[in-house]
């Protein structure tokens, strides 16, 4: 598969490291104004780094759009006269909906809306995908290389915006959790570098249980929580803090602030 990043900033370069650690294409371009990301991976074999986006559409048959929303229309606007039927046209910009990619590139052409997070840069994103009428039978092929790349669902367009909140803006809400727990274990008396350690190592055991049993978070708690012990101690007075309030009511300001971007 021959694939262009246009767009190389903090989403388009861990695409280009998952990518390239993973060797999922026979051709690399990454192109951006500014290729500071991305310039060590030019010496790789069968990647090309540059700030010629025509060229990048030319050389690729799979392009990911990975613009701001502010960009993302004039960027599209330069290249469509290249864009063919054996293109898929990939566009992972928050809040841009379909119809307005169609509106500039044509109903006719392939288009997929991909939902990655930062993770993809280590092979572990969350990547939900949406595709327009004429590129579904395309999907099959976004799912091997992102499944790649981490895990993939196909999901309605429709959900694609709540999907960005729990997926993408996600990765930042787990690290501030992760950063909290640090914060409190350096108060208990462990030194910065052992907080974070322990902290860490605990995330990820938390995660993979749940992802390896299968079983419900609550079951989970239940064998954690000794009956008069400190677990349940702390965890009430979270919930009495607001703890699972505060983070449904902070996915649901990131979801409002997501469909008013989708307007603009
Ligand atoms: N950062 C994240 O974790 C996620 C971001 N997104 C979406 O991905 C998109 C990109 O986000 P970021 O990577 O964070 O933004 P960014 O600002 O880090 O990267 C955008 C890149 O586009 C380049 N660019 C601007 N105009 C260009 C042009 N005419 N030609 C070529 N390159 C050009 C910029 O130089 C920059 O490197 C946004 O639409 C965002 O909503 C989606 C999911 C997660
Ligand atoms: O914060 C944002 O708007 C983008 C989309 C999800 C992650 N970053």
């Amino acid at each position: 598969m021959r694939i262009a990043i246009i767009g190389t900033g903090n989403l388009g370069s861990s695409i280009a490291k998952g990518l390239i650690g993973n060797k999922s294409y026979t051709s690399l371009y990454l192109s951006d104004k500014n290729t500071a990301n991305v310039d060590a991976f030019n010496t790789l074999e069968n990647v090309t780094v540059t700030n010629d986006n025509l060229l990048a559409v030319e050389q690729s048959d799979m392009i990911i759009f990975a613009l701001q929303p502010k960009h993302i229309n004039s960027v599209l606007e330069s290249v469509t006269h290249l864009i063919t039927d054996r293109h898929t046209v990939m566009s992972v910009a928050a809040g841009v909906e379909i119809s307005r990619i169609e509106g500039i590139v044509g109903g006719d052409k392939h288009i997929i809306r991909v939902m990655p997070n930062t993770a993809i840069s280590i092979g572990k994103s969350m990547t939900c995908l949406a595709a327009n009428t004429v590129a579904q039978d395309r999907l099959v092929l976004a799912k091997d290389i992102f499944n790649q790349l981490g895990t993939t669902m196909v999901i309605p367009e429709e959900q694609i915006q709540a999907a960005t909140v729990i997926c993408a803006s996600g990765i930042a809400f787990w690290m501030r959790l992760v950063r909290a727990t640090t914060q409190g274990a350096i108060q208990l008396g462990f030194e910065a570098h052992e907080a974070h350690e322990l902290a860490l190592q605990t995330c990820y055991g938390a995660a993979s249980l749940l992802k390896e049993s299968g079983k419900h978070p609550e079951e989970e708690i239940d064998r954690v929580t000794t009956p008069s012990g400190c677990t349940i101690e702390g965890l009430n007075e979270m919930e009495h803090q607001g703890l699972s309030s505060s983070l449904i009511k902070g996915i649901n300001a990131s979801f409002e602030k997501i469909n008013q971007l989708k307007k603009n």
